[in-house]
């Protein structure tokens, strides 16, 4: 027994901003994906997982009934019989892994749920977000609810705010093009709530805040302008700016073996370089004009296209 398909997302731009209410951009990506299984003879891998759905689902009891009701029963009685999350998303890679699983048990077990076929208001994706945040704080702390929204809706979602989302479109891949976006695999697995813990602590130098408002903000409002304008030509010159002042102002999130590369970036242009989620490992995201010049300037890296132009 399989249950429907969630997929990985990345966060495209807007990491550390969208807390402070830059702008996000945010993309479903197909890769990787996740579904609720039940096996004869489930693997350690699946009974692993189990483990996990067990401790969520008595998370799940507690919630605030005004928020969302759950057929509590029912997950009860599937996590006994053994029900996993069978998933290919990596794990503290930053694309994603517990929001795919939060929009899967909501999902499979919500009661009076938001469908994504009814006409999705941005009242209606607030709530959403908002059950979502609750829901994925289970797994690191506090969540704004956005991944799995994302895994959940399966479209590219635009921050504009903290109060002011909604679902976008984004312009369509050219097949042939040699512009791309694409994951680099840090090698790392990182987490986000330490990450996180060190930037808020930054926030308490008015130099760092300053920083943010001016520079990294800027740049990602920028970027996620010219990205779905498509404007290819300044969404280079803004990311190479967003690539220095991450270089320059989160290096704990950056790890030790790849600032040079990082550097090198800046100094070829052959690719800009910037964080994928909270960063400390997972992937990090990269931006190139032409893809074939970056693979031979990244050779013996592992890189993976997410998006052609
Ligand atoms: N297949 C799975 N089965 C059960 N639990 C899972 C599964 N995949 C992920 N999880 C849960 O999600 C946790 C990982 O979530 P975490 O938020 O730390 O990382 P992530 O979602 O992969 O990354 P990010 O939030 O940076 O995108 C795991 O520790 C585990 O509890
Ligand atoms: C680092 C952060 O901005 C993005 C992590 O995917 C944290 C968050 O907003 O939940």
């Amino acid at each position: 027994m399989k249950g429907p398909l969630f997929y990985s997302k990345i966060l495209l731009f807007g990491e550390y901003g969208i807390i402070k209410d830059s702008k996000g951009l945010s993309i479903p990506y197909n890769f990787y994906n996740g579904a609720l299984k039940t096996d004869e003879n489930p693997s350690k891998e699946a009974q692993n997982s189990n483990e996990s759905l067990k401790r969520f689902a008595t998370y799940l009891k507690g919630l605030d009934n005004d928020l969302v009701i759950f057929d509590i029963n029912r997950l009860q009685k599937d996590v006994d019989g053994g029900m996993y999350f069978d998933s290919s998303i990596p794990q503290g890679y930053g694309v994603g892994s517990s929001g795919a699983l939060v929009a899967a048990i909501y999902d499979k077990y919500a009661s009076d749920k938001i469908t994504v076929l009814e006409n999705l208001t941005r009242e209606k994706l607030l709530i959403l977000k908002t059950i979502f945040a609750e829901m994925e704080s289970f797994f690191h702390g506090k969540s704004s609810g956005l991944d799995p929204l994302n895994s959940y809706l399966s479209l590219p979602i635009l921050i504009n705010s903290k109060d002011n989302i909604e679902a976008t479109g984004i312009p369509s891949q050219k097949a042939e093009g040699k512009g791309a976006v694409f994951l680099l695999d840090s090698g790392i697995v990182g987490e986000t709530a330490p990450m996180v813990s060190i930037f808020m602590e930054s926030m308490k130098n008015e130099g760092f805040r300053s920083m943010l408002k001016d520079q990294f903000i800027k740049h990602t409002d920028a970027c996620v302008d010219d990205f779905l304008k498509g404007d290819m030509k300044s969404l280079f010159k803004n990311t190479k700016q967003l690539s220095k002042v991450v270089l320059n102002n989160f290096k704990p999130m950056i790890p030790a073996q790849f600032h040079e590369l990082w550097k090198k970036g800046l100094d070829t242009n052959d690719y800009y370089l910037k964080l994928c989620g909270s960063g400390g490992g997972g992937y990090i995201l990269g931006f190139t004009e032409n893809i074939d010049i970056a693979r031979e300037a990244l050779k013996g890296q592992k890189l993976e296209v997410v998006y052609n132009f």
